[in-house]
């Protein structure tokens, strides 16, 4: 079976690649990706200065996912800038910049930087940090949302992508959906970022388990898969010659071929990630190939987008 995937000019041979947030900040960390099965790689999101992020614990393992409030803790842009310019783009591997300014001047700023470099690398610009107290995710006011990538795509116009939180009603996919189809090099959305702001509670201590936001923390893991996987299917439907990478409870080839049937046309991995190490790529990639051929598809194609409704 071939697991290979050839979109917006780079080839992947292997879907799989790590979720922005996740063994990504650091270029240890990002090497251990690129040195892992993952087919790409992608930054932590970056803003214009280093952040430490919000006070710890601001991560913790759940019993069917994980909550987080890391609060953009990153290098600063400069750092993964420099990261870009060095990476072995001969590699096979794409990378991806995630960005996400604290403002629309600092997302400006950043993108005019990574513009100006003209690097290989695809930028992913997050719009959807759940984590910032006080400040609201972009992804969730349209109008904001309109008007943020219609300046962003002043500045940079170079293909480029955008990762999205979770929608959960019918008219909130279409009404992003307009807005995303009105960016013709806007050519792929993420989706989907962690649903935001949940809380999960250890009744042996009759407390929160991360300390920012009172507990409140961005959901991963099995928690999400439903959603993501709708995400997935409501924007490959709705979105005109864009693509769709599927990120959302992927722990094995299961979950995997279900993103992929469902529209995507990769696969980003976040907290199986975090819990298991980098060699869940290779593991959750030899998982999918197996269920390929035991269903006899040869390629990704064979199935991408041909979820049966009944
Ligand atoms: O708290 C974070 O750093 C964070 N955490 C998330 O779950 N999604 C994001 O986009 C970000 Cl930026």
């Amino acid at each position: 079976v071939d697991l290979s995937v050839s979109w917006l000019g780079v080839n992947m041979e292997n879907p799989l690649y790590n979720a922005s947030g996740v063994m990504c900040r650091s270029r240890e960390e990002l090497d251990a990706v690129a040195a892992s099965a993952a087919g790409a790689v992608v930054t932590k999101s970056c803003t214009l200065s280093p952040r430490e992020g919000n006070p710890e614990p601001r991560y913790a393992r759940a019993p069917h996912g994980s909550i987080n409030s890391m609060g953009l803790p990153n290098a600063g842009y400069e750092y993964y800038l420099d990261y870009a310019k060095n990476y072995d783009h001969a590699s096979g591997k794409p990378l991806f910049v995630s960005v996400s300014g604290m403002t629309l001047e600092e997302n400006l700023t950043m993108l005019k930087a990574f513009r100006d470099a003209d690097l290989p690398c695809l930028v992913e610009l997050n719009l959807s940090c759940p984590n910032l107290p006080g400040k609201a995710q972009i992804g969730y006011d349209f109008a904001a949302s309109s008007h943020v990538l219609s300046e962003v795509v002043k500045v940079y116009d170079k293909p480029f992508g955008v990762k999205l939180p979770p929608y959960f009603d019918p008219v909130h996919f279409a009404e992003m959906a307009s807005v995303l189809n009105s960016f013709p090099s806007l050519k792929y959305v993420t989706c989907i970022n962690s649903v935001g702001n949940g809380l999960v509670i250890d009744i042996d201590s009759e407390s929160v388990v991360i300390k920012p936001k009172a507990g409140l923390g961005g959901l991963g893991g099995d928690y999400v898969l439903p959603t993501a996987l709708a995400n997935v299917r409501e924007f490959s439907r709705l979105l005109d010659g864009k693509h769709v990478i599927g990120c959302g409870g992927i722990k094995s080839g299961r979950e995997a071929f279900m993103h992929i049937l469902a529209g995507a046309t990769a696969v980003q991995v976040g907290t199986c990630l975090y819990e298991e190490g980098a060699g869940c790529f290779a593991r959750i990639r030899d998982e999918l190939a197996a269920i390929m051929e035991e269903k006899g598809y040869r390629t990704l194609a064979d199935f991408r987008g041909k979820l049966l409704t009944m």
